[in-house]
């Protein structure tokens, strides 16, 4: 028997609104002390030991092995996957590998390559970029496969010309997906190993004998994995600390309502704490989309936690207007925005912070989870205020280029030299000074 599913209801015009929303979007990773503790003892294990701490773990908690050598994948296995799907699967694989290759190219022709330029005097300034030489990638397995997101953390790495990516996937009972395997093969991965949680990110960080060190962690994972991925920054780089899953629905009412509550059901589906709000000015509307909810709820095979997710994280929100729709928006800072609105252009200038903004009532956010191009690993939990999607850019770094002429050696000499004795650093002050002509 489903549980029944029923967002919290709110309206604008309640008096404790605020305060209601609040507690609703109030989530943290870092409550609880007893992750915390198991992972800080994890690192330290497989800090200290290496392959041996690895292998235990992961036959703890994942699927037994006798040897590191069983938790590597030969590339020969990865495209045996890809040869042996269905072609259906293989197809729509390529297709969406395909697109995300496309926009994260254009993203690196926007963003991501070096520039300088030349002061009259003939000094040049500028930024080279470069890729990291060599990267993790953390794909989820342990209670869903996500083929998915190898595309989304692979590509972006290969655009940018990272050297080698490596992969850890784990894989329970030792039951390894094809289509993550295939994924792998399709977006070029260096190498894949069958690990996860908190010992994966541990091996990619410190290195083990059979794990090669990286210079940056990325990608999503449960709380042991954002846990261990928060302890080893510093050590090494890591893209963000991805929470549960969220999308908001922005409605003026004229998309139809079923179409809204499966958008809604489409991220809880992921998780019991994943977050799905809708936010609409036609208190009518919110009504049917209740009852698509109720009619629809029976079909889906992870009914039990989509109901969990939407009554314990979810609401229908009631507002004054569509204006007032999209200040409460920027409030939450969703992962994932949809417009489902006739007119989204109308609206999108108003919309400031989102990891993702899906324009109009045809833009399922399902199909960014997949293959419109642009990538899904994407802020959560309001973080979406100062950081941004996984891109190319994560993958790359710059240094600054200085070039000083002669000619600029005499002014920037002279301006060096006096802000240098004004800090009392004298070598700062005579090595400018050494350069000017008498
Ligand atoms: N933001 C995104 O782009 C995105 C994409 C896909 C998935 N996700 C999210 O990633 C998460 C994936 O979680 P998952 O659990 O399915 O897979 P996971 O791979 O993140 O975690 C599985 C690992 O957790 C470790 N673990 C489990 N129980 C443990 C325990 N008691 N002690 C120590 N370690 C333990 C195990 O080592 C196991 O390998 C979900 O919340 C999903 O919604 C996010
Ligand atoms: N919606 C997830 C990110 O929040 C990504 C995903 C993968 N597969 C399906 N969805
Ligand atoms: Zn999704």
């Amino acid at each position: 028997m489903t549980l029944p599913a029923r967002p919290l209801r709110l309206a604008t015009t309640d008096s404790g609104f605020d305060a209601a929303l609040a507690a609703r979007l109030h989530w943290s990773a870092d409550t609880d002390a007893g992750i915390e503790q198991a992972v800080a003892d994890i690192l330290e294990d497989v800090r200290k030991r290496g392959d041996a701490a690895v292998l235990e773990y992961t036959n703890r908690f994942d699927m037994q092995a006798a040897a590191m050598a069983d938790l590597q994948l030969k590339p020969s296995e990865l495209k045996a996957a890809f040869d042996g799907l269905p072609p259906r699967q293989r197809a729509a694989l390529e297709s969406a590998a395909q697109r995300v290759r496309s926009y994260h190219v254009a993203q690196r022709k926007a963003s991501g390559e070096s520039w300088s330029y030349r002061d009259e005097d003939g000094t040049l300034l500028g930024q080279k970029v470069t890729p990291l030489d060599r990267v993790g990638i953390y794909v989820p397995g342990g209670k869903a496969a996500y083929p998915s997101s190898v595309l989304m953390n692979a590509i972006p790495a290969h655009v940018a010309g990272v050297g080698e990516i490596i992969m850890v996937v784990p894989t329970p009972r030792g039951e390894k997906n094809p289509l993550v395997l295939a994924a792998a093969h399709v977006a070029g991965v260096t190498r894949v190993f069958t690990i996860g949680g908190a010992q994966a990110v541990a091996a990619l960080a410190y290195g083990t004998e059979t794990v090669p060190r990286v210079d940056k962690v990325t990608g999503p994972g449960n709380a042991y994995v954002a846990a261990a991925k928060r302890r080893v920054f510093g050590q090494v780089g890591i893209d963000m600390i991805a929470g549960p899953s969220e999308i908001l629905v922005l409605a003026d009412g004229t998309t139809p309502p079923d179409w809204v509550a499966m958008d809604l059901f489409s991220q809880a589906e992921h998780d019991e704490l994943a977050q799905s709000i809708l936010l609409c000015p036609d208190a009518n509307y919110i009504e049917q989309v209740q009852a698509a909810i109720d009619r629809m709820l029976g079909e889906m095979p992870r009914a039990e936690i989509i109901a969990k997710s939407l009554t314990g994280r979810g609401a229908l929100i009631h507002t004054r207007s569509m204006e007032e729709a999209c200040e409460i928006s920027n409030r939450i800072a969703p992962e994932h925005l949809e417009i489902a609105s006739r007119d989204p252009h109308r609206w999108e200038p108003l919309l400031r912070h989102a990891g993702a903004i899906f324009l109009g009532a045809y833009t399922s956010e399902s199909l960014g989870d997949y293959c419109a191009g642009p990538n899904h690993v994407l802020p959560t939990s309001t973080t979406a205020r100062f950081s941004s999607p996984l891109g190319v850019y994560d993958f790359q770094k710059r240094s600054s280029l200085i070039e000083v002429s002669e000619a600029g050696a005499q002014v920037l000499g002279t301006i060096a030299a006096e802000l240098a004795y004004g800090e009392g650093l004298q070598a700062h002050a005579r090595a400018a000074e050494l350069r000017l002509k008498r």
